[in-house]
């Protein structure tokens, strides 16, 4: 088995709407949001080693090796799991970090998701979403890998159907905290629960925009450009912002003209995440 390979997808996300709907005893907050995937992301290239260690060749700057989701993830799915093998692991980085598109949730999602292919640990995705909350809100559902609507942190989540247009997203050169908007005070946090699915239309707020635009102009910024031609939404907590258009050719074009001052990129909305898709056509 030493030597075999793999590379997988790892694909962004978008929150099509985040209600903020109060915070627990334990500080978190509870949230309801509507999840979906982009086919647009990182890869990530496994190869099995038979000594047990867990090596990631490249770099990240700011992120220390033990710190890396990728590396957290491989070591939890290895002590947990009981394996005896190793994995040397490469990533292709596009996506921005701290951007509210979650590239490091997903990046540790795929690790699990592609080693329990490589160790031919036989875990299934309810085993390695529950690994996968302890690492991160998000990972459970880039581990189920369908669109979805979460409560709790995100961690309940219930499959959705929203429409797969073409999104322009913005990446403003800022990295958002998400501890310090959870913790401003000017935060809305009483949002009224949705209580019918698939979740009504006119509900697409985020709650955290209003405090992301006040703290950061250079969202601000971006919000306002993209809102010139269609509705321009938070993902998370930022600093991503995104619209959708109904076809590519529109995408592209809207994108040529804000791309000259801004970075972003085009890409199309999936209810089932490409990494699934890969590992469907592998089995
Ligand atoms: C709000 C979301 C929506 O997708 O934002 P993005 O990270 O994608 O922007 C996520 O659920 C983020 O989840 P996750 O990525 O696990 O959050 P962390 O960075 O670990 O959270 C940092 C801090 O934010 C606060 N926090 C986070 C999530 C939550 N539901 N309530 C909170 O109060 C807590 O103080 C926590 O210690
Ligand atoms: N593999 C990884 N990819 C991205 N960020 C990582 C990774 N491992 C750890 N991190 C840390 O997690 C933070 C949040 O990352 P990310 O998931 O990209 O953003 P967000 O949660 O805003 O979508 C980063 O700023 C970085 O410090």
């Amino acid at each position: 088995m030493s030597g075999q390979t793999l590379t997988l997808p790892s694909p962004a996300k978008l929150n099509l709407m985040l209600h903020i709907l109060g915070r627990r005893d334990d500080g978190y907050h509870e949230l309801q949001t509507l999840f979906q995937f982009l086919d647009y992301g990182d890869e990530l290239t496994f190869a099995v080693r038979d000594d047990g260690v867990i090596k990631l060749h490249t770099e990240f700057e700011g992120v220390p090796h033990d710190s890396n989701l990728i590396v957290k993830a491989a070591k939890k799915l290895q002590e947990q799991s009981g394996c005896k093998l190793g994995i040397d692991i490469w990533i292709d980085k596009i996506l921005p970090m701290g951007g509210g598109i979650g590239g490091g949730s997903s990046n540790a999602a795929t690790t699990l998701l592609g080693l329990n292919h490589l160790w031919q640990l036989g875990w299934d995705h309810d085993r390695l979403a529950a690994l996968g909350l302890t690492l991160g809100a998000d990972v459970p559902v880039f581990v189920r890998g369908h669109a979805a609507f979460a409560e709790g942190v995100g961690e309940k989540l219930t499959p959705e159907y929203p429409e797969e247009p073409w999104y322009v997203v913005l990446v403003p050169q800022v990295s958002v905290s998400t501890a310090e908007i959870f913790s401003d005070p000017l935060l809305t946090r009483n949002t009224p629960p949705i209580k019918v699915r698939p979740v009504p239309k006119g509900n697409s707020r985020n709650d955290c925009l209003p405090v992301v635009a006040r703290r950061y102009p250079e969202v601000r910024n971006a919000l306002n450009l993209l809102g010139k031609f269609t509705e321009a939404k938070l993902t998370g907590t930022g600093s991503c912002v995104f619209g959708g258009f109904p076809s590519k050719a529109e995408a592209d074009k809207v994108s040529a003209l804000l791309t000259e001052t801004l970075t972003g990129f085009v890409a199309k909305g999936s209810n089932v995440s490409m990494l699934h898709r890969k590992l469907q056509n592998l089995l």
